[in-house]
């Protein structure tokens, strides 16, 4: 073992720390609650590595608490938007993300919020507990086919591919996207379009890019004016990409259908919050990688970077 110290800032499975044990000293907030941001603080001081989540807030005062000594921020997560990048860069430490791992249970998840979503499914799940099933009715509850419809795609890496790959055999006659520019594994899957042209013929578009500062507020009132009224819009990405009062407002005035979202700004929502109440809005508690598999493999893959750096400092 190395004389590097490593924080841990979660419980997290017995063979991710073994493997951290066997290169460094952890200490670890072991607890399946985010770890209070003073304790965050006190914990990072001196140390090599930071085994952090989403809902640890790396930024310069951590940073700077952790000190000079401080090689790599792993992050167990795809998104990174909860890490000061820049600052990080600015003082050679390097951060690394779960980029492979878990975009088959994120891109499952999409789909089931689009199924969700197209089928009014929470409705009927409420409908019947409720009491509301009066016996079938001709026009009661129906949602929309995604036979022959077109299928929008923000961001068309692991996860917008994996649901587009999923998505298909529905009878999606279309599939479309827009990214920062056209990928070349895209060939005749999906047809690379401006965003304009994303908002206009989706008929569910599915937000899987980076929260960044360019994709922050990138849906707003003027964004779901251009979208077709029968547009459903899932969101399995980062909250803050689409604002949410505008969203309200949208889903209220029919200006789109309706939307699923397995991210929220902020998070957990606030359960009085006036989305939570549209019945034509469907929230799930981000939960795309939620799988056993996925988060095994996410907290393994984590501790394999750490020990990676750990391991090349030594040599
Ligand atoms: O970024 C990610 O990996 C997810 O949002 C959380 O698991």
């Amino acid at each position: 073992m190395s004389g590097a110290n490593i924080y841990v800032t979660r419980a997290i499975p017995e063979e991710a720390k073994s493997l951290l044990r066997g290169v460094a000293q952890i200490s670890i907030w072991d607890n399946e609650d985010a770890v209070p941001r003073e304790e965050l603080l006190k914990g990072v001081v001196g140390v090599q590595g930071i085994f952090c989540t989403i809902s640890d807030v790396i930024d310069k005062e951590v940073l700077d608490s952790a000190g000079s000594d401080l090689r790599i921020v792993a992050t167990m997560s795809v998104g990174k938007d909860h890490i000061d990048l820049i600052e990080c860069s600015r003082r050679g430490v390097y951060v690394a993300n779960t980029s492979d791992i878990a975009a088959d249970s994120a891109a499952d998840l999409a789909v089931a919020l689009v199924l969700m979503a197209t089928r009014r499914v929470i409705e009927g799940v409420d409908a019947v507990r409720k009491g509301q099933w009066e016996g079938w009715k001709p026009t009661w509850l129906c949602g929309t086919s995604l036979m022959n419809k077109t299928l929008g795609i923000l961001g068309f890496g692991r996860v917008g591919f994996g649901i587009a790959r999923r998505l298909k055999p529905f009878g999606i006659h279309k599939v479309i996207y827009n990214d920062i520019q056209e990928v070349e594994y895209a060939l005749d899957f999906a047809e690379f379009v401006s965003f304009d042209e994303l908002l206009a013929h989706s008929d569910i578009l599915c937000i899987c890019c980076s929260l960044t500062s360019l994709t922050r507020n990138m849906f707003t009132k003027s964004e779901f004016k251009k979208m077709k009224n029968s547009a459903v819009l899932i969101n399995t990405s980062r909250g803050p990409i689409v604002n949410h009062v505008d969203l309200t407002e949208a889903l209220k005035e029919g200006d789109i259908a309706s939307a699923g979202l397995d991210v929220t700004d902020p998070e957990p929502l606030p359960v009085d919050h006036p989305l939570t109440s549209l019945p034509n809005c469907v929230i799930l508690p981000h939960m795309g990688t939620s799988t056993i598999e996925a988060r095994k493999h996410m907290a393994m893959n984590t501790a394999k970077n750490i020990v990676a750096m750990v391991s090349t400092n030594q040599s």
